[in-house]
C-alpha cells in the first residue's frame, strides 16, 4: 500500500515554521470538541445518573436503563479472570508485580528536621483518599492502562480506586476486568468519555466524586479532564500517542517501521516521526513500512494517522537531531542509536526516553516498570510520567517552642508592617518572649 507521509529536511528553507506547523495541532484546543465536551459536562453535573445514561446510550452505542447497570462487582471482576487464559493472566501478574517494584522506588516519605531552639519544620506526605482512573476503551481495550494507573496509586495508599472505562456496543473486556482484580481496584463503572469525566468530577447518584482523575483518553477525555481540573485534580494531558524515533540509519529498517506502526495504531489522531541523519536509510523504512502495512490489522487506523500526523524529517547530523527532538518533546522517544547512554545526556524534553535499538517503545508499553501514562502535544516539557508522587500530596508541618517563636516573631513583624497588614505583625509581636 503506497503511504504518503510528508518528509522534510532540516537544511531545507522554512523547516523550523513547517516542523512547528507540524506540532502545532491541538486537539484539546478544537472549538467543536471544546463545545461538545462543555455542554456533556455541564449536563452531567446538573443531571448526575440521568445525563450519564443518556450520553453513554448515545456515545458508546448501549441500552442502559438504570444506573445500577453502570457498575460491575468485584464477584463479576474475579468471574472475568477465570475466564482469561492462564497464560495472559501470569502475564498480567508479571507486568503488575513489575510496575509495582518501579513505583515503590518513587515513594516520597514525609521528613521533619529540629532547629536549635526546639523549632520542627517538615512536609507530611498523604496519600488521596479517592481517586479516579479512566481507563480508554473506545477503539482498543487497554488492560495494560489498568495496571498502569493503579499500581501507583497502590503503592502510595490511596483510600479508594475508582475505575471508568466504555464499553463500546456494551462488549465488555474480559482482560480489562480481570486487570482491574488483579490491580486491586475497589468499583468499576462501564462508562468513558467526558460524561465519565464530570461523573467522577461531581459526583452523582451512583458514582462517587472523586479528588483526582488520572489516565489516558481521546480528545474528549483530555479535554474534559483540562475543564473539571480545579474541581479535581488532574495528573497531566495524556491524549494520542506519539512516537518520534531517533536512528542512526542502523537498525533494521523492518523493526523501525514497526516502531512508527505501534503507535500509529492506537488511534488516527496518534503521531509517529522518524529523524535520521540517512536519507537511504529514510527510503529503507518508507519501503519496509509500505510493506508491512498489509500485514497489519489496523492498517487503516495505522494509515490515516501516519499521512495525517506522521513525518520523515531528514537531519544533518545526530546533534541537530537531539535539538528537533528536544523542540518536539514527544511522549515517546527512542534512540535508536549507537551509545545512547551518551546522546540521552542531550535530551531534555520527553515522556520516556527508549535506549538502544532493543527496546522498542512497545516493551515500556506493557512491562518495563516505568509508566506508560505519559504527557503528549508537547507537555513533556512541563509535565512528568504518571507516577506515585501523582497520588500523593504534601502539607508542610511547623512546630515552634517559645524561643522559636520568639526569634521568628522579630523577623515576621516588619514584613508584615511592611505589607501594612497589622494584626499579622501584632499576633506575631504576642510571641515575643518579654527577656528577649
Ligand atoms: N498518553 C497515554 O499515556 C496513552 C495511553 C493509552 C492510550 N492512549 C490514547 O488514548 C486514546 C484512547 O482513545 P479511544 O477512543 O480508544 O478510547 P477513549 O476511552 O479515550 O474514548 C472513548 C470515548 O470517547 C467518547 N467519544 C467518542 N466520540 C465522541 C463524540 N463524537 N462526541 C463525544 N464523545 C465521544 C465516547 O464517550 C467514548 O466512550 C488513544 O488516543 C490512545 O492513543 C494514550
Ligand atoms: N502507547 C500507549 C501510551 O501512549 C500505551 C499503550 C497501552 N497499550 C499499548 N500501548
Ligand atoms: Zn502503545
Amino acid at each position: 500500500m503506497k503511504l504518503n507521509i510528508r518528509q522534510f529536511s532540516s537544511r531545507s528553507e522554512g523547516f523550523y515554521s513547517e516542523l512547528d506547523a507540524l506540532l502545532a495541532w491541538d486537539s484539546v484546543s478544537d472549538a467543536g470538541v471544546q463545545t461538545a465536551v462543555a455542554n456533556i459536562v455541564e449536563q452531567v453535573r446538573l443531571k448526575g445518573d440521568g445525563a450519564v445514561i443518556e450520553f453513554t446510550n448515545r456515545f458508546d452505542r448501549r441500552e442502559v436503563v438504570s444506573s445500577a447497570d453502570l457498575e460491575i462487582s468485584r464477584e463479576e471482576l474475579a468471574l472475568a479472570k477465570d475466564r482469561v487464559s492462564a497464560e495472559l493472566v501470569a502475564s498480567l501478574e508479571a507486568a503488575a508485580k513489575r510496575v509495582h517494584e518501579y513505583h515503590e522506588r518513587q515513594k516520597q516519605p514525609s521528613w521533619q528536621y529540629q532547629e536549635d531552639n526546639g523549632t520542627v519544620l517538615g512536609q507530611k506526605v498523604t496519600p488521596l483518599d479517592r481517586v479516579g482512573v479512566y481507563v480508554p476503551g473506545g477503539k482498543a481495550a487497554y488492560p495494560s492502562s489498568v495496571l498502569m494507573n493503579v499500581m501507583p496509586a497502590k503503592v502510595a495508599g490511596v483510600g479508594e480506586i475508582i475505575m471508568v472505562v466504555p464499553t463500546p456496543d456494551g462488549v465488555v473486556n474480559d482482560i480489562v476486568l480481570a486487570a482491574a482484580y488483579i490491580a486491586g481496584v475497589d468499583r468499576v463503572f462501564t462508562i468513558g468519555g467526558a460524561q465519565a469525566v464530570a461523573a467522577l468530577a461531581y459526583g452523582t447518584e451512583t458514582v462517587p466524586k472523586v479528588d483526582k482523575i488520572v489516565g489516558p483518553g481521546n480528545i474528549y477525555v483530555a479535554t474534559a479532564k483540562k475543564m473539571v481540573f480545579g474541581v479535581v485534580g488532574i495528573d497531566m494531558i495524556a491524549g494520542p500517542s506519539e512516537i518520534l524515533v531517533v536512528c542512526d540509519g542502523k537498525t533494521d529498517p523492518d523493526w523501525i517501521a514497526m516502531d512508527l506502526f505501534s503507535q500509529a495504531e492506537h488511534d488516527e489522531d496518534a503521531q509517529s516521526i522518524l529523524i535520521s541523519p540517512d536519507l537511504a536509510f529514510i527510503e529503507n523504512v518508507k519501503s519496509s513500512m509500505e510493506r508491512l502495512i498489509e500485514t497489519q490489522s489496523r492498517k487503516a487506523i495505522i494509515k490515516s494517522s501516519l499521512e495525517g500526523r506522521g513525518a520523515f524529517i531528514h537531519v544533518e547530523s545526530m546533534d541537530e537531531a537531539m535539538d528537533i527532538a528536544n523542540i518536539v518533546a514527544a511522549e515517546h522517544l527512542e534512540l535508536s542509536i549507537d551509545e545512547p547512554e551518551k546522546w540521552v545526556e542531550k535530551i531534555r524534553h520527553a515522556g520516556a526516553i527508549f535506549m538502544g535499538r532493543h527496546t522498542p517503545e512497545a516493551l515500556g508499553d506493557y512491562c518495563a516498570g516505568p509508566n506508560h501514562v505519559l504527557p503528549t502535544s508537547g507537555t513533556a516539557r512541563f509535565s512528568s510520567p504518571l507516577g506515585v508522587y501523582d497520588f500523593q500530596k504534601r502539607s508542610s508541618l511547623i512546630y515552634c517552642s517559645p524561643e522559636g517563636a520568639s526569634e521568628l516573631a522579630k523577623i515576621a513583624s516588619p514584613l508584615a508592617r511592611g505589607e501594612s497588614l497589622e494584626a499579622h505583625a501584632i499576633s506575631a509581636e504576642y510571641r515575643i518572649l518579654k527577656d528577649s
